[in-house]
């Protein structure tokens, strides 16, 4: 008969891993396949992630494929083998560090009798648990629902039938898959439509912030390299010291004082991975864009990760593309970097004292150890150096009842002399010599009366 189920989009569908579940997580080393990371750094990666959304690890390995098997991925001795370790460590869930298909994800699942995820599945897990704003929401359902589209598609072309999986498929029969495909595209649509409007909405945020009256520093970084916690260090707030991998999906704004500069809105951003899924990216990318509104970015690099080159290059390759930062000092309108070599509390005494070297030759380089505090200080002062560079005086005359102006003045310049000028006309003036910088000259000009 193919009893009929609906789609249901609103109940959960974005969670198909249950918090705490005993995991094995493998990761396949494919001969000739290209990598950001080595295989032990990116076993290393799925680790945190699975332990980002609560999977308990219970074994972890690399698994090295000499050719893929198009059925299983694995050789049928590796397939063993995994098997084995999910009894022995009692593995109700087995994740693969990988990009599987239909076919091999059913087949894995069926020869383990036990639910299989790959890497995109992985991380739409972290995102669908982290996103907070309408726009990664909307996002991650788009990606999740892209993800499960071509799932379905190549399921029916291979099989006759579609056993276990994502659990919506109902009965057989084409009408069946075709009337699930139209469904997926219609909410699709209806998503990016959605999309569209909340965009609309976030542009007109951005741009009444970027005439807020405070410069804005961004903090961008590799997943876990301490983003925020030098967040809470710098706001003196506990927003979110978790160990956890994306502990941001979404920007988080504060403001907060430096020595110099009266008030400056800090903004924290979802962490970079590796190998980031291409159906991902716009996801990831949505959270981003709040970058490119910034007067100063902070690259917040975790020195003690012997991966932490190749996380700076991928950084700066996605800074890159987004046209707001090329890792070259002063290029077109490239936003300032500062990197912040963080984690020093974890270097060997060598090591820390080779960082303190190299630092000194690059004064956008600070070491730091948001956990100690240590070169926080110096940072600070980097920022607030960057922030006033470009500083003139300016002389500036306003009706003396401006009042409101000329507080904006006093709290954000560098007043030298302010004085009512009587010219004899009607009404006294202000005359006011202050040091601004030229995007400061900006934001004074776009002042409303
Ligand atoms: N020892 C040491 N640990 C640090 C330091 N900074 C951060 N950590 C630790 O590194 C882990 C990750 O820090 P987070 O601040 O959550 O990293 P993040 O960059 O915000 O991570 P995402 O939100 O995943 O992008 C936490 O366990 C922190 O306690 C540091 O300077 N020294």
């Amino acid at each position: 008969m193919g009893r009929r189920r609906r789609l249901s989009f609103d109940d959960n569908l974005l969670s198909e891993v249950s918090r705490g579940a005993r995991a094995v997580v493998v990761c396949p080393d494919i001969r000739g396949q290209q990598h950001d990371l080595d295989a032990d750094s990116r076993l290393a990666e799925a680790c945190g992630l699975a332990l980002a959304i609560g999977i308990v690890v219970a074994d972890a390995s690399v698994i090295p494929v000499r050719q893929v098997k198009p059925g299983t991925l694995f050789g049928s001795g590796q397939v063993e083998n995994i098997a084995t370790a999910c009894e022995q460590h009692e593995a109700e869930l087995v994740v693969i560090d990988g990009a599987l298909s239909a076919i091999q994800q059913r087949n894995l699942e069926e020869s383990l009798r036990r639910k299989v995820i790959d890497r995109t599945g992985l991380i739409l897990e972290i995102f669908g648990e982290r996103a907070a704003t309408a726009e990664g929401r909307l996002q991650v359902e788009l990606a999740h629902l892209d993800y499960q589209q071509s799932r379905l598609v190549r399921s029916w072309t291979h099989l006759e039938r579609q056993r276990g999986g994502f659990g919506f498929l109902g009965g057989p029969g084409e009408t069946q898959i075709e009337a699930d495909r139209r469904m997926i595209r219609q909410r699709m649509g209806r998503l990016r439509k959605e999309l569209e409007q909340v965009r609309k909405t976030r542009a007109l945020h951005r741009e009444r912030r970027s005439r807020a009256p405070w410069p804005v520093i961004a903090l961008v970084g590799y997943t876990n390299a301490g983003k925020s916690t030098l967040f809470n260090k710098l706001t003196g707030e506990a927003v979110m010291a978790e160990d956890l991998l994306f502990a941001t999906l979404d920007p988080t704004m504060r403001s907060v004082r430096l020595p110099g500069v009266e008030k400056v809105i800090l903004s924290d951003t979802v962490g970079f991975i590796s190998d980031l899924p291409t159906q991902l990216v716009a996801a990831f990318r949505a959270t981003l864009e709040e970058v490119t509104g910034a007067d100063v970015i902070v690259h917040v690099r975790d020195m003690a990760n012997p991966a932490s080159a190749a996380q700076k290059a991928q950084v700066l390759a996605v800074l890159g593309d987004l046209g707001v930062a090329n890792g070259e000092e002063g290029q077109g309108d490239a936003i300032p970097v500062v990197e912040a070599w963080n984690k020093t509390d974890l270097l060997t005494s060598p090591e820390h004292d080779r960082l303190i070297e190299s630092a000194q030759l690059d004064e956008n380089s600070v070491p730091i150890s948001a956990v100690t505090g240590e070169g926080v200080e110096a940072l600070l002062t980097r920022l607030d150096a960057l922030l006033t560079a470009g500083a003139k005086v300016h002389e500036i005359v306003l009706p003396a009842a401006s009042g409101q102006k000329i507080a904006w003045l006093h709290a954000h310049g560098e007043v030298i002399e302010d004085d009512v000028v009587d010219e004899g006309g009607e009404e006294p003036r202000r005359r006011v010599l202050v040091r601004l910088t030229p995007k400061e000259l900006g934001r004074f000009e776009s002042l409303v009366d």
